[in-house]
């Protein structure tokens, strides 16, 4: 791979963003692969096991732009940068040349990797881990993430919550961020294959997240806002949409 390019698990869309802040936008998606995480749950290994990785193509900047072109027959919409983790690939110059075009552009991190370039982006969507993940999140590598932010994206926090341990860590997360608007995200529960396509387990995910409605209003958290992943409502876990 040579110095720029980007290594890319799959481009995707118009779809709607089925998740946080945008959801309902129309959104191409460009998934990155390699993550230096392992999520217990992830929904996405496609772009983070390395037995994927011959399915994942280096491309310049500039290439990842024309497929996003073609895709959104060149109207600018939003562009959501999601991987595995996108913050370790070299996406300044995708950025720069897709904004001169009238794009927008939103990226989806875990906070491990702070890069000078997302002060370029429109949307920053920080993601810490919670306890059910297997992961520990690093604290200072999130605030470095915010620093390299600064004050130019609209920066979030979107955190994952399966039970009672990841609730209780994402309201101590927001009580280190006060600053960052929070969205409760319910769990997937993927059947632990590479790359799912089967029916998500809807029952299940209505459970949880009448639970998470009802543990959020008990506790008078008023400043948390609840949403499913739209997508996985609409269809299933289903990739490419
Ligand atoms: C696949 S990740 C990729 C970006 C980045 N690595 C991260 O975790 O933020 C995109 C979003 O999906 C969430 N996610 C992953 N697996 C999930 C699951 N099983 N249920 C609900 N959300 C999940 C992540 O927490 C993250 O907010
Ligand atoms: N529609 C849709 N919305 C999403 N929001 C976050 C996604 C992701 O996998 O990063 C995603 C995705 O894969 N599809
Ligand atoms: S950090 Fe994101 S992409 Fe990486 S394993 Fe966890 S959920 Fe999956
Ligand atoms: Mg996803």
């Amino acid at each position: 791979m040579t110095g720029g390019a980007i290594r890319v698990s799959e481009i995707f869309g118009p779809t709607i963003q089925g998740e946080g802040t945008l959801i309902g936008e129309p959104t191409v998606f460009v998934r990155t692969g390699g993550c230096d995480y392992r999520c217990g749950w992830c929904d996405t290994l496609h772009a983070v096991d390395p037995t994927f990785r011959d399915t994942w193509r280096p491309m310049t900047a500039e290439a990842i732009l024309a497929r996003v072109r073609d895709l959104s027959g060149g109207r600018p919409l939003v562009v959501s940068l999601s991987g595995g983790n996108p913050a370790i690939q070299p996406l300044g110059e995708l950025i720069a040349l897709g904004r001169g075009e009238g794009y927008r552009f939103a990226l989806e991190t875990q906070g491990s990797i702070p890069r000078d370039w997302f002060a370029a982006l429109d949307t920053l969507v920080l993601s810490p881990k919670p306890p059910s993940s297997g992961m520990a999140p690093d604290w200072q590598a999130f605030e470095a993430c915010l620093a390299a932010a600064g004050a130019a994206p609209r920066t979030v926090m979107k955190i994952v919550v399966f039970d009672a341990a990841d609730y209780r860590f994402a309201r101590e997360a927001a009580a280190r961020h006060p600053q960052l608007a929070v969205f409760l995200q319910p769990g997937n529960l993927v059947t632990g294959k590479a790359s799912p396509d089967e029916a998500a387990d809807l029952e299940a995910l209505a459970a949880r997240m009448r639970w998470l409605v009802e543990t959020v209003i008990a506790d008078g958290w008023f400043a948390a806002r609840v949403l499913p992943q739209l997508h996985v409502l609409l269809w299933g876990n289903r990739r490419g949409v």
